[in-house]
């Protein structure tokens, strides 16, 4: 692991931001779910997108990789082969999505999945599925300890199922995959307050232009999926990320002029409630011919924003409050417990070290505004990328250096992160104690 040392020092200019990663993974498993050929474009490879390309590999896609320049690839994908393998060996490395979508899709397929991955993962939550696969009757064993070490096996039958709504999303993603290949139809009610929405609306969409058809009735936050479906080849460009793009759309709101380019205006993505969320600091929005950009005179915070539906973006818009004038509060962040790091801890214990006044209460982020932060400090990334990537843009309104340990956590998501800070103006340097 790498640590850097980042100059405190303001970023300037153009940053084309990166493919969406969750809409990168549903293209993906659909197309990977297709009879015949279908081309994904516009893909960045990082770590959790390159798992799950592997982990389609091993139920039998096909899957080319051309480069396509600005470090993205195009992929062409030929799925609908059977598994070759009696039993196989998906390694989700770090990535939530790739095991929680895979559990379900591989229970379609003969023999044994035995999926393995590292950091966090193996003491992420999987109790939803556990529950699913004992009621069925099915194999299911996990041995993680801190590692993650599961064995599943056995399909799963069409019929009623619940989920509550509130642990992660992405086992919704997972059956809303699997259930419309069964034989029979089958219902999935949501119970409790729906979080994370935004990534259901994306499976919805990708699931329909990959040929299925989910019925959603959000009155009653019921799915009806009729079975015997099937998955069509399509062609399918990614769009920008804005959880990504959210790094530097804050940077705007902290007095950074810089332009996020390659983001759809309309698109359905969830976390394109950090343009809101940083109006509601008081910074606007800046639309010109080639991206946009969060500008602010002044940020006046003070206000009451809810993050349930956005985890990914909480811990660089707690950032952001930190430096608007007012009390802030975030609230319903339960969530962020249970990402890559405890995120609610790490927001508040790192920008605390950087002279932020920040608590945790409950499931909510208090924030006083400070003028400015100190810096000359170690800051740990938690191994975390999102708070890795919060923490450089952290710098930019410090007074001195900071330390930043396990900086290469960005592979998860945005593997060329450093690569478009420095573009920018961002200076580091590796920092080593030997
Ligand atoms: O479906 C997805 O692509 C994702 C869903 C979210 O997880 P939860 O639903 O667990 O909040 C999000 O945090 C994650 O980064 C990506
Ligand atoms: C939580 C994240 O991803 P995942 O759940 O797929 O590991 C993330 O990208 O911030």
């Amino acid at each position: 692991m790498t640590d850097l040392q980042i100059q405190a020092k303001p970023l300037a200019g153009a940053v084309h931001i990166p493919p969406s990663k969750s809409l990168a993974h549903r293209a993906i498993i659909a197309a990977g779910l297709a009879q015949g050929e279908s081309q994904v474009l516009n893909v960045q490879l990082s770590d959790d997108i390159q798992a799950t390309i592997e982990a389609m590999q091993s139920l039998g896609a096909e899957i080319k990789l051309t480069e396509a320049g600005d470090q993205r690839v195009d992929l062409s994908i030929r799925g609908g082969h059977p598994s070759k393998s009696a039993s196989r060996l998906i390694d989700a490395n770090e990535s939530g999505s790739t095991l929680r979508f895979m559990i379900p899709i591989a229970s379609l397929f003969p023999g044994q999945t035995h999926f393995v991955g590292r950091g966090k993962l193996g003491s992420r939550p999987l109790d939803p599925y556990e529950k699913i696969y004992n009621e069925q009757g099915l194999y299911y064993e996990n041995l993680s300890d801190g590692a993650l070490d599961l064995k599943v096996e056995g399909k799963l039958q069409a019929g009623a199922y619940q989920l509550a709504g509130n642990i992660s999303s992405q086992f919704i993603t997972g059956l809303l995959y699997t259930l419309p290949l069964l034989e029979g139809d089958s219902t999935l009610q949501i119970t409790g307050p729906l979080e994370s929405v935004g990534y259901i609306h994306l499976t919805l969409d990708i699931l329909a232009k990959y040929g299925i058809d989910i019925d959603y009735r959000a009155e009653d936050q019921c799915f009806q999926i009729k079975g015997k479906q099937t998955y069509q080849a399509n062609d399918y460009r990614v769009e920008g990320d804005y959880s990504q793009a959210a790094f530097f759309l804050c940077a705007g709101a902290l007095g950074n002029p810089v332009t996020v380019q390659d983001l759809a205006p309309s698109s359905q993505q969830g976390d394109k409630e950090i343009i809101s969320f940083l109006q509601a600091l008081g910074a606007e929005l800046v639309v010109q011919d080639d991206g946009i950009r969060i500008q602010a005179k002044v940020l006046e915070g003070g206000c009451e924003l809810d993050g349930s539906q956005c985890p990914d973006v909480i811990p660089v818009l707690a950032l952001t409050a930190c430096l608007a004038k007012g009390e802030t509060q975030i609230k319903n962040l339960a969530r962020l417990r249970i990402k890559e790091s405890d995120r609610l801890k790490a927001t508040q214990e790192e920008l605390s070290k950087l002279g932020a006044k920040i608590q945790v209460q409950g499931d909510n982020l208090i924030i006083q505004g400070v003028d400015q932060l100190k810096g000359a400090c170690r800051v740990s990334s938690h191994k975390d990328h999102r708070i890795a990537m919060m923490l450089a843009i952290a710098s930019t309104v410090c007074q001195e250096a900071i330390i930043i340990e396990d900086a290469d956590s960005v592979s998860k998501s945005y593997p060329h992160f450093w690569e478009d800070f420095k573009k920018l103006g961002g200076e580091y340097r590796e920092w080593n104690l030997g």
